[in-house]
């Protein structure tokens, strides 16, 4: 099929390579807002922007009725918005802040230990992530899915904090560390003992090729979608 991808950095290079590959044939590479001129008529476009225009990029490809994929984070607050459009223009968006089958079977693992601990008491929840020293926002899209995973399950966490740990609260902690790729702990601690789930990213290969999935799966469907109903999970 044609891919355009909107957003050619780190990410947008790798999944041009993991498309060719598969056989698909991209037909844009832009580091500019797309237009029905620019993206030359794809069946699907992949985005990995920056949070600061992922919003006016993805509104345009859905005003153009071609299906979205976007990896970009950093810019929830207007996701809901983004929805709607894609409703009203009869086309599909799919929103993942990660996009690797391991950090997605590594969300599922983590809803599974905070429903084993909603009713236990003794300890405390922290998150890290780790990053290249590159990354523009923090925490990470895929730190924040975690906490919204573990809210899920554990009302007794009135929300997240930014590198704080209160009492009732959800300290997240966000490190820039050299290049690395993205590594998300869970951390639950107690008196006596701490007990960790965590993922690990050796490279961006699991990201990118698990975008260019979801963008053969949403070819032909219309509505919003997430990376769980690509993998079934
Ligand atoms: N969901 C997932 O699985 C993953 C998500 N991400 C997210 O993807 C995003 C991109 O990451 P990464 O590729 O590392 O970032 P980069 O900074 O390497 O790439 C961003 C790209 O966007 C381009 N750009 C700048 N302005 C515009 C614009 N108006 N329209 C289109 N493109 C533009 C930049 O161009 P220029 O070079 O000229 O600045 C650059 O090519 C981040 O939000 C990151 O968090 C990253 C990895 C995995
Ligand atoms: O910026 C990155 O590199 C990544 N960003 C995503 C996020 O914000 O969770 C996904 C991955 O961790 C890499």
């Amino acid at each position: 099929m044609k891919i355009a991808l909107v957003g050619y950095g780190k990410m947008g290079k790798i999944i041009d390579e993991v498309a060719t590959k598969r056989g698909h044939e991209v037909v844009a590479r832009l580091k500019e807002t797309p237009t029905a001129g620019n993206l030359n008529n794809p069946d699907v476009v992949i985005e990995f922007s920056l949070p600061e225009v992922a919003f006016q990029n993805v509104k345009a490809c859905l005003e153009n009725k071609i299906p979205v994929i976007c990896g970009t984070t950093g810019w929830l607050d207007k996701k809901s918005e983004i929805e709607k459009i894609a409703i009203e223009n009869n086309t599909a968006f799919l929103y993942g802040s990660n996009f690797s089958l391991g950090v997605n079977l590594f969300f599922a693992l983590n809803e599974k230990l905070a429903d084993l601990m909603k009713n236990v008491n003794e300890y405390s929840c922290q998150l890290e992530e780790i990053h290249h020293i590159h990354k523009k926002d923090a925490p990470s899209g895929t730190a924040i899915s975690i906490a919204e995973g573990i809210f899920k399950y554990n009302p007794k966490f009135e929300a997240w904090k930014l590198e704080e740990t209160k009492e009732n609260q959800l300290g997240i902690f966000a490190i820039r560390e050299d290049e690395v790729p993205g590594t998300h702990s869970v951390f639950y601690r107690s008196e006596v003992d701490e007990i960790e789930i965590k993922h690990t990213a050796f490279n961006r290969d699991g990201f990118a090729l698990g975008a260019v999935v979801a963008a053969e799966w949403i070819k032909d469907k219309k509505g919003n979608f997430a990376m769980n109903d690509v993998l079934g999970l």
